[in-house]
């Protein structure tokens, strides 16, 4: 379903940050990608719903060349990608409900975005959503009073909501502690399983990203040094994919 072909990008400074990457993601896959900090972990992900553009190469993801959309055709492939920060990028003077309804905003004409009017439909589904990451009880409360495990699992149903094929997940534990992580994890493989979503997560902490995610990518100054099952990286592998300095602790 994503299909990266011969795919560079080089940013306007100059800078390569991807180099012939060779990928191919099935539909519900759950896979790490690995690396130190600025082997291109984010560029990689995000050249899939065109945040990033890339500068030569192919990538498909079903079967649309990403590189050539533009304005509304963009916005509407967008719509099947859901993304998760880090940061977790909730409004936070607005209600955990009206978090996930705003994922709602481009159906609604201007009258109903302007007074904040969801047809029933869609305040239906945003529950649903709410309800699959256990939080519906916090639906009304603002999101500022929520932890960040509770803030995370809103950005999850925000993004469930609108039945995304793929989710982008951008370190989406490392502002949490690690019981929280896992948590966190474990509702991210649940839909992954059940709403057969194919997860691309770019992780730092390795053990976890290893265990839930059934394929390991790895990637070194912008290169893919690893693509196999996670079972199988060893301390070799992580070697190859974070340099002599992993093994000696460094
Ligand atoms: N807009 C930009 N202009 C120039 N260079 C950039 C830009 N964005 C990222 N880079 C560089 O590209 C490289 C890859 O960055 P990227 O954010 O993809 O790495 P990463 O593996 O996600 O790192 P981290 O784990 O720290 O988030 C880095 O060297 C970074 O400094």
């Amino acid at each position: 379903m994503i299909k990266f072909e011969k795919v560079d990008k080089v940013y306007k400074n100059g800078y390569k940050a991807l180099t012939d990457i060779n990928l191919e993601i099935k539909e519900g896959e759950f896979v790490a990608i690995i690396g130190r900090s600025g082997a291109g972990k984010s560029t990689l992900i995000r050249t899939i719903n065109k945040m990033i553009d890339i500068n030569s190469g192919s990538l498909l993801v079903e079967g649309v060349d990403v590189s050539k959309l533009t304005g509304k055709k963009l916005r509407k492939f967008r719509r099947n990608i859901g993304m998760i920060f880090q940061q977790f990028n909730l409004v936070n003077r607005m209600s955990v409900i009206n978090n996930v309804l705003a994922g709602f905003v481009p159906d609604l004409n201007i009258f109903q975005s302007t007074l904040g009017l969801y047809p029933k439909k869609y305040k239906l589904k945003a529950l649903e959503a709410l309800q699959e990451v256990d939080i519906l009880e916090q639906a009304y409360s603002r999101a500022d009073q929520l932890s960040g495990g509770q803030k995370q699992r809103v950005a999850l149903a925000r993004t469930i909501a609108q039945d995304p094929k793929i989710i982008l997940a951008d370190e989406p534990t490392a502002s949490l502690d690690p019981v929280t992580s896992r948590q966190v994890m474990e509702y991210l493989k649940k839909i992954n399983k059940e709403n057969n979503i194919a997860i691309l997560l770019n992780i730092h902490e390795i053990d976890l990203g290893l265990e839930y995610a059934e394929r390991c990518i790895g990637i070194k100054d912008g290169i893919v040094v690893y693509d196999g099952p996670s079972s199988e990286v060893n301390s070799e592998v992580l070697e190859l994919i974070y340099g002599d300095a992993y093994n000696k602790g460094e």
